[in-house]
């Protein structure tokens, strides 16, 4: 076994935040007579954020830290040059490799300020992988074999039922996945470079089904909720789950995809580097491209009715993709034009006027401010 270096425990933060509600799934009452109901209703009450917390979900911390370990030793004993070489190439049909650096970075011979590397669960036994990371497969399996036969069933079969849908609908949208992790690595005041590409993780949605992050102490996660930014709890040891663009697509809405972002730790952490382990969750290929089609459309459709209309309606997807435009920027900007009864209104179907004297150009995810005119 290669030697693996200890990745440094992060400290939770002394730091007064603004947290969201957790909403707590306990996974030990699926099996239980009576369970079931509890869990649909927390369910339900994570459905307009679509983020929940998993415990006893009987992963072992140790399996975390060891993939910690590993992420941390691959990124900080790899040479750049190596790491080009691992580098993702299209081709292979797999999404598996260190995340190419930019001509740029090349050119200075720097790395990014966030790293990545994408391990495709599919792609085992298929691909060669970096001898650290092949050599660690049976590690990285003790969790991502618990998230492909045991975590994702159980939520899809739950959130099946909260949605009234025919039992096994969302399985056969299922039936053939695609599912990634990403072992990403926040270099040492990665957030002095929030600007440049790769320098940060502003507000998004993730494109797939539900996305796994393991609870993280270095705070940084927030998700967006009727209150605006709110940070992710920590619950040590537990599982976040994030619903996905595609989950939204496939419920109609009633499960909202989750807008997160990834902030600068407080001061107490910032000097830590951060890792997290990432792992997504993708329906079958013709559910994923009907999925990405939707948003596509919805976005252009809005690029349009707001250039000509500025302030014209939006909906609740819309007006998912209207907040992570203006937070792309990081700036808190839409607290000026999204009130908490809005988003309800539109997150339950109903349409809200948006934004007045400002234009969203969906498509470069940019927001215009309208100068009046003299005269
Ligand atoms: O680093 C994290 O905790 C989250 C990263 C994220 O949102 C993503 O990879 O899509
Ligand atoms: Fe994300």
């Amino acid at each position: 076994m290669p030697h693996l270096l200890d990745a440094p425990k992060i400290l939770p933060t002394n730091t007064k935040l603004l947290y969201a509600e957790p909403h707590i799934l306990d996974l030990s009452l699926y099996k239980e007579e009576n369970g079931r109901s509890k869990l649909l209703q927390v369910i339900g009450e994570a459905a307009k954020t679509g983020f929940i917390h998993i415990i006893n979900h009987g992963l072992k911390p140790e399996w975390f830290q060891t993939v910690r370990d590993i992420t941390y030793t691959y990124m900080l004993e790899t040479g750049n040059e190596q790491k080009d070489r691992d580098s993702s190439s299209s081709g292979t049909g797999y999404f598996e490799g260190y995340k190419p650096r930019s001509q740029e970075e090349k050119a200075e011979n720097s790395l990014p300020p966030i790293e990545e590397y994408s391990y495709d669960y599919f792609a085992t036994g298929k691909v060669r992988r970096p001898p650290l990371i092949a050599e660690n497969e049976d590690n990285i399996h003790n969790i991502f074999d618990f998230y492909h036969n045991t975590l994702t069933p159980i939520l899809l079969d739950l959130i099946n039922e909260y949605c009234q849908f025919k039992p096994g609908t969302l399985a056969d949208h299922h039936s053939d996945t695609s599912e990634v992790a990403h072992l990403l690595f926040y270099r040492r005041r990665w957030f002095d470079n929030i600007k440049k590409k790769r320098g940060s993780y502003a507000g998004h949605t993730d494109i797939g089904t539900l996305t796994y992050l393991y609870a993280n102490p270095s705070a940084g996660l927030q998700i967006y909720g009727e209150q605006g930014w709110r940070y992710v709890a920590y619950i040590p040891d537990s599982v976040v789950v994030n619903a996905g663009d595609a989950l939204e697509y496939l419920t109609a809405g009633k499960i909202n995809a989750t807008l997160h972002r990834v902030l600068k730790p407080p001061d107490d952490q910032e000097r830590q580097m951060r890792t997290a382990i990432v792992y997504f969750i993708h329906p079958k290929d013709i559910c994923m491209r009907d999925s990405l089609a939707h948003y596509n459309a919805i976005q252009q459709k809005q690029t349009e009715s707001s250039r000509k209309d500025p302030g014209s309606p939006i909906n609740g997807a819309c007006l998912n993709r209207l907040i992570s435009a203006i937070s792309a920027n990081n700036s808190d900007e839409y607290k000026r034009i999204v009130d908490p009864q809005a988003l309800n209104a539109a997150k339950s179907g109903g349409l809200i006027s948006g934004p007045q004297n400002l234009m969203v150009d969906y498509k470069t995810l940019a927001l215009l401010q309208i100068v009046p005119r003299n005269g």
